[in-house]
Parts: C-alpha cells; structure tokens; sequence
C-alpha cells in the first residue's frame, strides 16, 4: 500500500485541484506523460451537495469544499464530469503511463445544507440523515450518544474519541464500524480500482478508526490487470493532519499506507522565509531527523488545496503558495531533489486572495467557472502556461525539470553536502545529479564538487537544454567532478540544477 505503483523511474505526482476529468485525459497526453510525471490525484468523483448558503461569513456560492459534501458514491456527475468521461481520463492516463489517484471522503456525507438532490439528481435529506443515491439512512451514521459531546460534533481535537465519533464541522459522521457501512465504501473504491485507479488518497483520515480502515483496505480489489501486474495492491496515501500536539498522530495510520507529512511543507516553509532564525543548513538531515515519519511512509508536498487558503496546518504566515512563486519554485526544487518522501506537485486554480486579520475571506471560492458555475476548460498557451484562471504550477519550467531531475537521480543517495553555515547549500545525488540553492542576500560564488562526470551541462532551472545548447546557463565540470558554481541572489530563481540528461 506504501508503493505507489508508478510507470518506468516516474517519481511524483501533480494535484490538478478541480480539474475536469476531460482536461486531465488531455494534460496526461500532451504533458504529464511526455515530461516524466507519474500520477494524478484528482478531486472527489463521487457525486456531492450543491453547497450555495449564507455561511457564517459570506453568501458562499458553489465554495470548493462542496465536493468534500458527499451525496452518494455514483461516478455519475459532478461539476469534474460525468463516469464516460472518468472513465476515458483513466484509460488515456493509464495508456501514457501516467496514474489516476481518487481523492476518496468516506468519512461523513453532507453537512445542513437542506434536503434537496446532490449534482447527480439524488435525492439525500441530511437532517433525516436520509441519502437514497448509497442509500443510507439514520442507522449508518454515528449518532450523539456514541459521539458524546452536546452539539453532537468535534469541539476538542485533544479527546481522539470525539476526533473519531463526533461530526467534523458539522458534516453527517459515517460510522465505518458497520459492516453494511463498510460494505459500501469498499464498493465504491473496488468501482474505481476495476475502472482503473491506482490508488486514493483518504480524505479526513484521522477521523476514522484505523481499524476501520483496515477492515475497508484488506478487502480491496488488486488493480486492474489491464495496466497491472496481477496481485498489485492499491496505493494508499492517508491525510492526517498532524504538525504534533494534538491527541492523535499520523503514527497510528502509517502502517495501513503513506501518510501527508504536514510537517515538511511546514518546516520548509519556515526556513526558505528564514522564519525564528531557521536557515537552510539545517535541511542537511532533512526527514526522520526531525520528527518525520519514516521515508517510505510519508507523502510530501509544500502546499495542499486546503493549507494553501491557510486553513488547516501552518497557516497564511508560514506556507508557500504559487502566490510567493519565487520561495515556492525554490521550496520545490528542494523537495524534488531532495530523497525524503514521494512528493505531490499542487496545481492550483486563482482566486481573489483578500487576507483580512491573517485569514483569507474568499479562502471559499470554487474553481473558474461560467455564469451557470459549470467548470471553465483549461486553455493551454504555447508558452506553456495556462488560461482561464488555471495556474498550472506544474507546467513551470523551474518545477516540470525538476520533476525529470528526480526521476534521473532515481535511488541514488545524498552526497557531496556542502553549506556556507547559513542559507547556500549544494549537494549531489550519487553521479547522476547536482543541485545548489542560494536564500543569502549576497552572491554564492565557489568551486564544489558536483559528483558528475567531466564536461558541460545545461542549468535546467534557467532554462532548458535544446540540442546541443543550452538556452540558460552552462555548467562547466573539470575532470575531478568540480565546479566554479555561481548564484547571483538578484536572480530570478537563485537556483541551480543539473543532471546527466541535461549534458551537452
Ligand atoms: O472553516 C471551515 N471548516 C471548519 C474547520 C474544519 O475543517 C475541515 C477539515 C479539517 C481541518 C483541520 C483539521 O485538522 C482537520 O482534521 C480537518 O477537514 C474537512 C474535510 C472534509 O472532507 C470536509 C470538510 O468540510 C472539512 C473541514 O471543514 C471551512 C468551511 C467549511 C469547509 N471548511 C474547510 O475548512 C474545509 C477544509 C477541508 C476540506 C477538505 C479537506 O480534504 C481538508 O483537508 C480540509
Ligand atoms: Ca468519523
């Protein structure tokens, strides 16, 4: 379940946040499959409330989180598509080597948002707890007694009981421990993993039993042998929120899979803005040294779709979003070429950030869309970059290079780690790449071994390698693996990498 079952030497997986199911069969073909990317995880299929209320804030319209709302587990609508087209995005990712991740809520059903039918046409009423579309009705729902608080959900996520039993923001609490419930649910993921998913991530995770879970996972399908080998398990990454202090840990889930590691994106996020004195040479031990969960259990990432509005873990203060591009693409390479860790590139859409107080009153709005709020297509410009309010972070050159980095340097340990006692740090992975970060207010300018072979290489964050030029800077590396590295902090992106797919 730790193995994410990627293609050839592919290393990491983009976020394509809100993406329609049509867009992303697309991108698999013209992008993630040609430049090295392994997977895809993609919001919610299953069909979802329509979430259009005053809230205690703002008149919310179509908010993202809709989709975190379940109605019932049909691939049949929702604003991504319909099942044809999920199925055509699975088939045409799978066929180019580029796998599909199901963002999986099977923790709770809707909150209050009045009777009415979910975006697929069923009919659910969340007061009588009552959702045709499963169906599930009042006795499939963790009720006040077993949850024991007075508003019947979370108020204190130190008491792991309630954390489990209790409503999370109100949302109807599914309880995982019937058998009739479970069935369901493992119903659902073996629908996805016959039509050829390789895995899911599991939403609101650390408000589930483990035991629960594991009664669900141990009777999945293995995946389709149409792009499997027989016998081959789902990948399976659990997000638990957990920077550390609360009652429960992503240590009670990380035998059952992965787990988001909350804390790198954290950490990082803190060193690369220099927050309480933290400096990059610090990362030389970057991982279980501080306090992570071990490698192969843990899922990395520097922002996720909902830290990114600061909600959840770190905050607006603490981590880097595609709104402060250059620490973001810097963060990014760090994590790409650095060995801890399976990482998700996030892939966001643009919204009208307007942070009052340190929060962000439209932390709530949903992807671009028409008058009608269907999903605007995503438009691909020649440049490379993305219209329609799509960001498209992983269509960046400084990150789709390092993604290929990653895959080039495959296995190969760190080596050659060198720092200046504050914010420049270099180091190899085993002969096959090199990378050097300069976060000081002054140049690094120094002749370091690189691990590479002799000869000229193409720096791939300034630019690309284009036959036999390069149309950013060229690396020259002497016979003994040396190499007068220099990095002007006034640049655009303070970073250097090169690998030996970018040699001259
Ligand atoms: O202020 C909010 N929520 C109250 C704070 C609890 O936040 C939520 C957390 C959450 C936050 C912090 C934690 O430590 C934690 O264990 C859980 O997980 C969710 C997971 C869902 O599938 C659906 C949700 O509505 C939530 C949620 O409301 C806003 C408005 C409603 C949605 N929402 C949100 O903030 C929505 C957040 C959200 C939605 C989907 C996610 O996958 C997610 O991680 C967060
Ligand atoms: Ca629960």
């Amino acid at each position: 379940y730790h193995d994410p079952k990627t293609a050839d030497g592919r290393s990491s997986i983009a976020h394509l946040f809100e993406w329609r199911w049509a867009d992303i069969a697309e991108e698999c073909e013209v992008f993630l499959g040609p430049y090295g990317y392994g997977g895809v995880q993609v919001s919610p299929p299953n069909e979802n409330g329509i979430v259009w209320a005053p809230d205690w804030k703002l008149e919310v319209k179509r908010p993202w989180f809709e989709r975190y709302q379940p109605v019932s587990y049909k691939l049949n609508y929702t604003r991504s598509g319909g099942e044809n087209e999920f199925r055509d995005m699975v088939k045409r990712c799978n066929d180019v080597g580029v796998r599909i991740y199901v963002d999986a809520v099977i923790n709770h059903m809707t909150g209050n948002i009045g009777a009415g039918h979910g975006t697929g046409g069923s009919y659910f009423d969340p007061i009588a707890l009552k959702y045709d579309g499963v169906p599930y009705s009042d006795w499939d729902f963790n009720t006040n007694d077993k949850c024991g608080t007075p508003s019947g959900n979370i108020e204190n996520y130190d008491d792991s009981y309630q954390v489990r039993n209790c409503r999370l923001s109100g949302l109807n609490d599914l309880d995982l421990g019937k058998d009739y419930v479970r069935g369901k649910i493992i119903e659902y993921l073996n629908h996805l993993i016959d039509i050829g998913v390789a895995g899911f991530r599991v939403d609101a995770a650390k408000h589930m039993w483990p035991v629960d879970l594991k009664a669900v996972f141990e009777n999945l399908h293995d995946l389709s042998t149409k792009w499997f080998k027989p016998g081959t398990r789902p990948f399976i990454f659990m997000e638990v929120i957990d920077l550390g202090g609360q009652a429960i840990s992503v240590r009670e889930y990380n035998h059952l899979g992965r787990v988001t590691e909350f804390r790198y994106g954290y950490k990082l996020g803190n060193v690369i803005r220099k927050n309480g004195g933290e400096q990059m040479q610090y990362l030389r031990n970057f991982g279980q040294g501080w306090g992570f969960v071990h490698e192969y259990d843990a899922l990395v990432f520097i922002d996720n779709h909902d830290n990114q509005r600061g909600h959840g873990a770190g905050g607006l203060d603490v981590i880097l979003t595609h709104f402060e591009s250059r620490m973001y693409k810097m963060a990014t390479a760090f994590m790409l070429a650095w060995p801890y860790g399976f990482p998700r590139i996030m892939s966001s859409y643009n919204w009208p950030r307007h942070i009052e107080w340190g929060k962000d009153k439209n932390d709530w709005v949903g992807p671009p869309h028409d008058d009608d709020y269907k999903t605007l297509p995503v438009i691909r410009n020649s440049d490379l970059t993305c219209g329609n309010g799509w960001v498209c972070e992983h269509r960046w050159r400084q990150i789709y290079h390092m993604v290929k980095f990653r895959n080039v340097v495959g296995a190969h340990q760190v080596e050659n780690w060198w720092d200046n006692g504050g914010n420049q740090i270099a180091f190899s992975r085993g002969n096959r790449g090199f990378v050097a970060i300069n976060n000081e207010n002054f140049p690094l300018n120094k002749r370091l071994q690189t691990g590479l072979e002799a000869g000229s290489y193409c720096d791939v964050i300034s630019g690309n390698k284009k036959d036999d030029t390069c149309t950013g800077h060229v690396i020259e590396v002497d016979e003994l693996g040396y190499s007068q590295i220099f990095i002007d902090n006034k640049w655009e992106d303070p970073v250097l990498a090169i690998h030996l797919e970018a040699k001259l």
